[in-house]
């Protein structure tokens, strides 16, 4: 594997390289180049048939054999790769390749697996405890977990690591509180140069953005260059800074710094406080004091990424101490091992609140544990297809689906369980925006998508159980479509399209699995033109125009194809 690194000017530290996975390059893509499916693809005349061959050619693409998860991940939009955590991603990723090509995620093969997950986030510094209960989460998850259709065993995999390390982050983004009157005090804690001078700074930048105003305190007074230096960065955010020189004692400055606020109707106070090489009585005192002067709402300790478990280990000693609020990670951008932002919150039991990734002072984030967990794996999109497909479908339901659609028996109800499938995943443009060169569907598209779905329902609903199993029923008399179409509210041609449509429809998935066996990608591109050209058309020109591929189809089709008069002429 390649990287492409791209310092940025600003920030010594921070770069990220976009992967380039060579055993892909040209040659390697060339082999998954979307074949062209033949032209009964593309010609579909009811949206909800798109969408279930959708989901299918998704699933099918995915769970083709030679679309690997770092093939995923590097194609997908917009996955561009941080080194931040870069060592724990390249730790991980030798677990997946261990359950690469296995049926089903055992007791037997997780073993080796689940010893690089253990030595990955050891590796990290995350303390011992915390890496033994991941672990044991992880597998006992993962052992005799039911098969999800079109989704790998280390597809799986990954997405179980994945919640457990968002489980192990805190789970929610701990958002900053503010107060409900008067202003709202931030007090900032930590040792030396962990970056709290910088932090108060960036913090004020952030808040402003959100639309307070704010006003920054000068609490250190052991260091004379820190109060120049917040003056400074005051300055460069626009925001005033209150400062009391270095006679005065630091919980005089608050009290002073807060009279001024209110003064000035300020929405929040950030005040700044000495640092010590260690902990020690005297800065705990110190802090003790300001903070019952001040009663502030937020009291956040700055730890420093790079010390990993160590911080954790701080986090946990200002609590008992003095009652933290919450952290502020800072220098994340330097870290390419994670241990601080993993442990935090599992060994101290305080959020994570806010991440500093750089010396600039737009370079303060809040911290989502999930966007985090999402960056260690550097498979985000791989993550939301497992979970959409999760949801949808059970491996069972789809066996026995595919064994229906062989045998040519695929009926309006497996047609109803596949549309209220597509129809749970919501906009169906979220599975297919996944897909290379499939993010272009528009959202007028999916509408129409969805009103059909909704129109099939209501047909499909109004036929008797029989009928449902058998659509040759149907197809054989115009009094029982005519009956469907009064009892769902529809025209008795939309019933006969429906019914036209699922024979289409059987050869069609057929004629799907069988280009999925023989390995190739289907033609999703073509789909995608195909759903632009049909969305251009006039009302009602249509189905005309596509009239002779789905005679050309049926006339293909010898197998699904039902004994079609008595609805064919209408139709
Ligand atoms: N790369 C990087 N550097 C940072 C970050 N935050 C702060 N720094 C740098 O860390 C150094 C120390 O930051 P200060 O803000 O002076 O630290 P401090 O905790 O106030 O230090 P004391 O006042 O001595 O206690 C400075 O050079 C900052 O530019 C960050 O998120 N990323």
């Amino acid at each position: 594997m390649e990287a492409l690194h791209f310092s940025t000017v600003a920030s010594r530290h921070f770069s990220i390289s976009l992967s380039h996975n060579r055993t892909f390059s040209s040659s390697a893509y060339s082999t998954h180049k979307p074949t062209k499916l033949s032209s009964s693809w593309t010609g579909s005349s009811f949206s909800s048939s798109r969408n279930n061959l959708f989901t299918n050619e998704i699933w099918g693409w995915v769970n083709s054999k030679s679309v690997s998860l770092r093939r995923c991940r590097d194609i997908l939009p917009g996955m561009v790769r941080a080194e931040m955590f870069g060592q724990l991603t390249s730790g991980l990723e030798a677990a997946w390749s261990k359950v690469k090509g296995e049926e089903l995620l055992t007791k037997e093969n997780i073993v080796e697996p689940m010893r690089d997950i253990r030595r990955a986030l050891l590796e990290a510094d995350v303390s011992l405890p915390v890496v033994r209960r991941f672990v044991q989460a992880v597998t006992d998850q993962a052992v005799g977990l039911g098969v999800i259709r079109g989704v790998r065993p280390d597809q799986q995999l990954v997405k179980i690591v994945h919640d457990e390390l968002v489980k192990l982050m805190g789970g929610e983004f701990s958002e900053l509180v503010f107060a409900k009157s008067g202003p709202t005090v931030i007090l900032l804690a930590g040792l030396q140069g962990v970056g709290k001078t910088t932090v108060c700074a960036k913090l004020a930048n952030y808040l402003k953005k959100q639309g307070k105003s704010c006003m920054l305190v000068a609490g250190d007074v052991y260091r004379p260059a820190a109060i120049d230096q917040l003056a400074i960065l005051g300055k460069q955010v626009d925001v005033p800074v209150y400062t009391a020189g270095t006679d005065v004692k630091p919980s005089e400055i608050a009290r002073q710094g807060l009279e001024e606020a209110k003064k000035k109707n300020i929405d929040v106070v950030v005040v700044d406080t000495a640092g010590r090489l260690q902990i020690n009585k005297s800065m705990m005192d110190e802090l003790k004091e300001v903070k019952q002067v001040l009663n502030p709402t937020e009291i956040l300790l700055v730890v420093d990424a790079m010390t990993g478990q160590e911080a954790a280990a701080l986090v946990t000693t200002f609590n008992l101490e003095i009652g933290i609020t919450g952290a502020i990670l800072s220098k994340l951008d330097g870290d390419s091992r994670g241990g601080a932002a993993l442990s935090v919150k599992e060994v101290s039991g305080k959020p994570i609140k806010l991440v500093g990734r750089g010396e600039r002072m737009e370079d303060l984030e809040p911290f989502y544990p999930d966007r985090m967990a999402g960056r260690i794996l550097g498979m985000g999109d791989v993550l939301s297809f497992v979970e959409k497909s999760k949801e949808v479908m059970q491996q069972e339901d789809a066996e026995e689906l595919q064994k229906k659609i062989m045998s040519a028996k695929f009926d309006f109800n497996d047609f109803l369980k596949q549309t209220r499938s597509v129809a749970r995943m919501g906009s169906v443009s979220r599975v297919i925006g996944m897909i290379p060169g499939m993010a272009k569907v528009t959202p007028a598209q999916i509408r129409d998508a969805e009103k059909n779905l909704q129109i099939t329902e209501a047909m499909i609903e109004a036929m008797t159980p029989e009928e449902r199993e058998k659509p040759e029923l149907l197809a054989e008399s115009p009094e029982r479509r005519k009956r469907v179409a009064q009892d769902s509210g529809k025209t008795e041609q939309q019933v006969s399209q429906l019914v036209a449509q699922i024979f289409q429809m059987r050869v069609r998935m057929k004629n799907l699995l069988g280009v999925m066996e023989g390995g190739s990608m289907p033609a999703l591109s073509n789909l995608e033109e195909s759903l632009k050209t049909e969305e251009k058309a006039p009302p009602g020109t249509a189905r005309r125009r596509r009239r002779p591929e789905s005679r050309k189809q049926f006339a293909n089709s010898t197998s699904a194809r039902p004994d079609a008069r008595g609805f064919a002429s209408e139709s």
